[in-house]
């Protein structure tokens, strides 16, 4: 039975690996290869449930172990290296010298924006590397790197050199368990871990159990970031280089706004639920010096890793609105995005920070001066969304799986709800919050689809509190369910999007581009039954195209370099081209 159940899970629709993950966006558990992973522990499991008493007696709510899950990667003894520091330490720099000179690697980084600079970074210095995420795969002739959200980790193949960037993710409530999984399963000579100094005695306990050879190298701030004693108070004394940081989107248009107002400045913009794409030309439009853009106003979407051109960031306000409730900034938020500041080798080696009003000086100050980075684990674990010196943990589809087998009349909204409830952890994991799987279980549960394709949907990057996105997902699988096969024009008419003439029309366009994204992601790992994907891309380029239309209107110009010019160029070509299709 164990065997069958391998054979039939490792047929190409449901495993290759193209894999069931997607990158970049929201939530993300599993990986390419379930079956793989299902290894020691679990293979023992599958044995004992060809008798169903046995099967009765195995508690697939046991998490207890997850190191036993990847045997790829206990078969080998890793030398892992910690890379620990503030922001702009040349922590990332450091590791990526050591994958560009190894022989064959994998970068696992946090954002999409990440994994597209390191693809195109390692492919400037001749190190041929493909580019996969969720919704992209960009593969280079001859590549033996490449650049990867982390979720797209895959824990079957070999490396000699893996990073996985931005660890102190590990404790993110809805993410850390694809930290925990690259960290765990990734089978490398060497593993290098960039982030924040709090994560390391984490790691170190994690990996007690593994046998890998563990070191651990701290970094200095490269250049220097200086906290300004005065606030902006206005944006009259704005200057090039600047980038004000702010948290809804309202706030960040009206800011543009009043900023170009002013008749000095051009204002980039990058946030949250802008496409990528879009956030990618701002942000590269914003580092170019010869472009008008000389302003970044954005949100904490800048706030990882990204190397951005800023002199000086100015906090607007050191609160936010999680989702939930209006709460403060943590530290380690306000280190990450004030770190933007004064990037080492940047036009402005010097970065400052300040805030707009003086009220917010003192709290901006003393997050700055915050001394140990252990005790900051716990301000985050006050904040929302990530806990204290655990790291996250769920169960793969095979223990999903097992678990239905024996509660067959169970949809997956009470097998997951049963893993909440009942899941065994040892202390240094905690289980990964599925609020958004459940909103999706609670829809899908009522079409007659297989656990695996309702886990695959339940995966899927949709934003369910987003009107048009979750209703994109439930008609995809609706339609998917009644006929195995899902035309993009059963549920979107191309040709008919145009330039947003209002803030509400652009909310909607971000969306229509999110249902898109989700065509894509699906079509990667259901190919036959989503076979649009090249008219979903092209229409997510027309949503990028007339989005940034909009925010030309708004002031924005478009960038006068060749480079930028030929690519809003081919942008264009492809949007006439499917315009003239339609
Ligand atoms: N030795 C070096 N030589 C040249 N440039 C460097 C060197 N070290 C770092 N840099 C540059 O300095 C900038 C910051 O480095 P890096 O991105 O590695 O910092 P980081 O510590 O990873 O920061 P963050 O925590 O924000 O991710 C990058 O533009 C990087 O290319
Ligand atoms: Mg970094």
């Amino acid at each position: 039975m164990a065997s069958l159940f391998f054979r039939r899970r490792l047929s190409p629709a449901s495993i290759s690996y193209k894999s069931l993950l997607h990158g970049g966006g929201e939530f993300y558990l599993l990986q390419g290869n379930m079956a793989t992973e299902a290894s020691f522990g679990i293979c023992n499991c599958l044995r004992k449930f060809s008798s169903s008493t046995a099967a009765r007696k195995v508690d697939f709510t046991d998490l207890t172990r997850p190191h036993t899950w990847y045997p790829h990667a206990r078969k080998k003894s890793r030398n892992v290296f910690l890379h620990v520091g503030p922001t702009n330490s040349g922590k990332t720099y450091y590791a990526l010298k050591q994958l560009e000179s190894s022989s064959s690697g994998v970068y696992c980084g946090p954002l999409r924006l990440l994994a597209w600079e390191v693809a195109k970074r390692l492919n400037k210095s001749n190190v041929p590397c493909d580019l996969i995420t969720g919704q992209e795969r960009e593969e280079v002739e001859g590549a033996r790197h490449k650049s990867i959200t982390v979720e797209m980790a895959d824990v079957t193949s070999d490396y000699d050199c893996a990073i996985i960037d931005e660890i102190q993710m590990i404790g993110c409530r809805t993410r850390g368990s694809s930290f925990t999984r690259a960290l765990l399963g990734l089978a490398a000579n060497e593993l290098h871990l960039c982030g924040d100094a709090a994560a390391v005695p984490l790691v170190q306990e994690i990996l007690k159990v593994t046998g890998d050879t563990i070191k651990v190298q701290y970094y200095e701030r490269l250049s220097p970031l200086v906290p300004l004693k005065v606030p902006l108070g206005s944006f009259s004394k704005i200057r090039t280089g600047d980038c004000v940081v702010t948290f809804s989107r309202t706030e960040i248009y009206k800011m543009k706004k009043q900023i170009e107002a002013g008749g000095m400045h051009r204002c980039s913009v990058v946030y949250g639920s802008l496409p990528p794409e879009t956030r990618t030309r701002q942000a590269t439009m914003f580092n170019d010096a010869s472009s008008n853009s000389d302003v970044l106003v954005a949100s904490d979407a800048i706030g990882m890793g990204l190397n951005l051109n800023i002199s000086r960031i100015i906090f607007s306000t050191l609160q936010k609105f999680d989702g939930v409730e209006v709460r403060d900034l943590t530290v380690p938020e306000i280190k990450q995005i004030a770190g933007r500041a004064g990037r080492y080798k940047s036009n402005f080696p010097v970065g400052e920070v300040t805030c707009l009003n003086a009220d917010d000086l003192p709290l901006l100050h003393s997050s700055l001066d915050y001394p140990s980075p252990v005790l900051e684990w716990d301000v985050l674990i006050k904040s929302n969304n990530f806990t204290m010196q655990r790291a996250g943990v769920f169960p793969n589809f095979d223990l999903l799986y097992m678990y239905s087998r024996l509660h067959p009349k169970h949809g997956m909204h009470e097998i997951l709800e049963h893993f909440m409830d009942n899941a065994k952890l040892s202390e240094h994991y905690f289980i990964a919050n599925c609020d958004e799987l459940l909103k999706v279980a609670a829809i899908i549960d009522t079409l007659p689809l297989s656990l695996h394709d309702k886990y695959l949907f339940c995966i899927s990057p949709v934003e369910m509190d987003d009107d048009i996105s979750s209703q994109g997902l439930t008609q995809f699988a609706t339609n998917y369910s009644n006929n195995g096969l899902v035309r993009l024009r059963e549920i979107f008419t191309p040709g008919t999007l145009k330039v947003p003439t209002s803030h509400t029309a652009l909310k909607e366009l971000e969306s229509i581009h999110k249902v898109l994204d989700l065509y894509v992601w699906l079509s990667y790992r259901l190919e036959e039954s989503f076979p649009d994907r090249e008219l979903a891309s092209s229409q997510k380029a027309i949503c990028s195209m007339l989005i940034e239309e909009f925010l030309e209107g708004q002031g924005w110009q478009r960038p006068r370099t060749k480079r930028l010019t030929q690519k809003s160029k081919s942008i264009s070509l492809i949007s006439q081209e499917t315009r003239q299709k339609f």
